[in-house]
């Protein structure tokens, strides 16, 4: 029974977690219920714990606290609203990019300056002071010091990692945490300095369009599809085969697709159309066998009569 009921909880969390259900939700006594914002909160409790996510509306809200525990607690929640306080905690005692805080607009020269004296190289990426709302994933790659000019402040200037545009995505849920991995920006030639003339124009993109999990863009694509599909063309024939599965890295120096390993009828676990699409296959593997069957019918001039 309890088991059921933690069950229901968990599906009505996920559910909560969903798209666009942005809200506040209380437990009491393993019941969820969505609180009426529109309503006093105090004739809707007493609540024994609060999940919220209201991070566009928390810097002016006030509270009455009516509940004793808030998932998470509001400064806590507040200082990620803002990247400048945000990155100061990732920098700390985490590995994370170099960046500059770029407070105000001011002359390009001096810009330029401040990224120089941080060492940042390019590309930079350039995020929005806000860390959170719709206007907040709205980014730009700056390839070169003269289009550091495209920035609008208050904004970060990171430097771009090259990782071979896979992001490793970590969920946390108290003390457990889960990995999943989504596209991701691709790799872009660095420089440091400003020796180099500048050749690329900055590009502007919103990063709900490169790492969401359906997310497909030029911006992520590898721009190894095509290695990809001659690699597949050239083993189907080599092979002999239609199932099979290829490990593939990239090269992060030479961008070279690289074969490790080939497996016979993988598990296709994260491919949604593999049955659809062995279906596909299974049907054009008769199709063919019924045209061959049939246009030997033909040169032959049908079966034998019998024997
Ligand atoms: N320093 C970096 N180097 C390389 N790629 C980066 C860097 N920072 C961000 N990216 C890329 O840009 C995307 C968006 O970055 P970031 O996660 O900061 O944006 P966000 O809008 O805050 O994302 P979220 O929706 O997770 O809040 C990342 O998924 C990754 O593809
Ligand atoms: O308040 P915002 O729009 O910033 O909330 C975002 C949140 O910052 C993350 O970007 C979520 O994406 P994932 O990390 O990929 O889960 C967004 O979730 P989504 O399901 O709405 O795309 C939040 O909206
Ligand atoms: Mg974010």
């Amino acid at each position: 029974m309890l088991r059921n009921i933690r069950k229901i909880i968990e599906s009505q969390i996920y559910h909560i977690g969903c798209k666009g259900c942005k809200g506040v939700y209380f437990i009491l006594f393993f019941h969820l219920w969505q609180i009426d914002l529109a309503q006093p909160l105090a004739p809707q409790g007493p609540f024994d714990a609060i999940v919220h996510k209201l991070s566009d509306v928390i810097v002016e809200a006030e509270h009455d606290m009516i509940c004793e525990i808030l998932l998470d607690p509001l400064p806590a929640m507040t200082r990620l609203l803002d990247r400048f306080a945000s990155y100061r905690i990732m920098n700390w005692r985490i590995c994370s990019p170099p960046y500059l805080e770029v407070h105000r607009a001011s002359d390009l020269p001096s810009i330029q300056q401040a990224v120089m004296a941080q060492g940042l190289s390019f590309p930079l990426i350039c995020k929005t002071r806000v860390a959170h709302g719709s206007l907040s994933h709205e980014m730009s790659l700056i390839f070169s010091a003269g289009s550091l000019a495209d920035i609008h402040p208050p904004c970060v200037l990171q430097s771009f990692v090259n990782h071979g545009a896979v992001l490793h995505k970590v969920f946390v849920v108290g003390d457990k945490h889960f990995c999943v991995e989504r596209p991701s920006l691709k790799n872009f030639p660095s420089r440091s300095g400003f020796s180099l003339p500048p050749d690329r124009k900055t590009i502007f993109f919103n990063s709900h369009q490169v790492s969401k999990p359906e997310s497909s863009s030029d911006l992520t694509s590898t721009s190894q599809s095509s290695a990809v599909d001659a690699l597949v063309r050239e083993l189907r024939v080599q092979l002999g085969m239609a199932l099979f599965g290829v490990d593939v890295i990239i090269n992060i120096h030479t961008h070279t697709l690289t074969v490790i390993d080939i497996n016979i009828f993988p598990g296709y676990e994260g491919v949604p159309q593999f049955f659809s699409s062995l279906l596909n296959h299974i049907e054009s593997v008769l199709d063919k066998q019924t045209s061959t069957t049939s246009s030997l019918k033909t040169t032959t001039g049908g079966p034998p009569a019998g024997l």
